[in-house]
């Protein structure tokens, strides 16, 4: 439990994780608390990507837990983490770029036994990212930059995930549509208590939205405070995130 009692959603501890011989992440601890948003950012090549792929199961820790609403997801293969509720929007976004939006989001709800509940979902996305609607029928290669951010995003939520898992979504965007992307994360997190764990490069637009700031510097987890702490201390600031 976090200090306000808020149920903890996501616990990790001493969690090791890497490519080869040599770890990038170097027992990270974190604590995620259930309805709230992470902020994790860092300089490049912090682990902080890396650090996503280990909790979704993208590459297996050597050590360390990682628990979901308490329990523990070693060895708990990737389609059952998107059962229990965990959905990750890697960097780079993964549309499908030969099918079309309708399609696409229809992914994000292939594997829900309830067919019902899952249509609602689609409509739910359709009605939050109007551009989408507009654009059911069009093929991912013909989308912006920002539809497909917004497509990835839509897919994952289609799926009524509990923990997302979001890897740089202001990448390449316009700071308008990154505004509006922060401002839904939000929206999401009061209307329905969504947790986010947001990687972020763009570090004012993560601190301004999020409730938690995780920094991450060679593999380690180097401070974890609320955001408006780190946004306003200044000292806190020159040291951490050097600005
Ligand atoms: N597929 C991979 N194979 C081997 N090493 C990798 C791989 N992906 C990342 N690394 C290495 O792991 C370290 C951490 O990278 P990671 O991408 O997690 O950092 P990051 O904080 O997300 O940085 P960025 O913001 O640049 O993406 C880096 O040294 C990187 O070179």
């Amino acid at each position: 439990m976090s200090a306000d009692s808020t149920p903890d959603l996501l616990v990790v501890r001493g969690l090791v994780a890497g490519y080869g011989a040599a770890p990038v992440l170097q027992a990270i601890d974190l604590t995620v608390p259930a309805g709230t948003i992470a902020a994790v950012v860092g300089a490049n090549g912090a682990g902080k990507t890396t650090l996503l792929r280990a909790l979704s199961g993208m590459i297996r820790p050597v050590a360390g837990q990682v628990l979901l609403a308490g329990e523990d997801l070693r060895g708990t293969p990737v389609e059952q983490l998107v059962r229990r509720g965990m959905a990750h929007v890697p960097e780079g976004r993964g549309v499908i770029s030969e099918l079309t939006v309708d399609e696409n989001l229809r992914l994000g709800g292939l594997w829900r036994r309830d067919r019902a509940d899952a249509g609602r979902a689609l409509d739910e996305v359709y009605d939050l990212f109007e551009p989408l609607a507009r654009r059911r029928k069009h093929l991912g290669h013909q989308l912006s930059g920002g539809e497909r951010q917004m497509l990835a995003l839509g897919r994952a939520l289609v799926g009524r995930p509990r923990l997302l898992l979001l890897d740089e979504p202001s990448l390449g965007l316009a700071p308008r549509v990154v505004a509006r992307t922060m401002a839904l994360l939000r929206q999401l997190r009061d209307r329905t208590g969504l947790t986010v764990l947001l990687v972020e490069q763009n570090v004012r637009s993560a601190l301004a939205v999020a409730d938690q700031g995780v920094v991450m510097s060679l593999g380690r987890v180097v401070i974890a405070a609320p955001a408006a702490k780190l946004r306003d201390d200044v000292d806190l600031r020159h040291a951490y995130l050097g600005f």
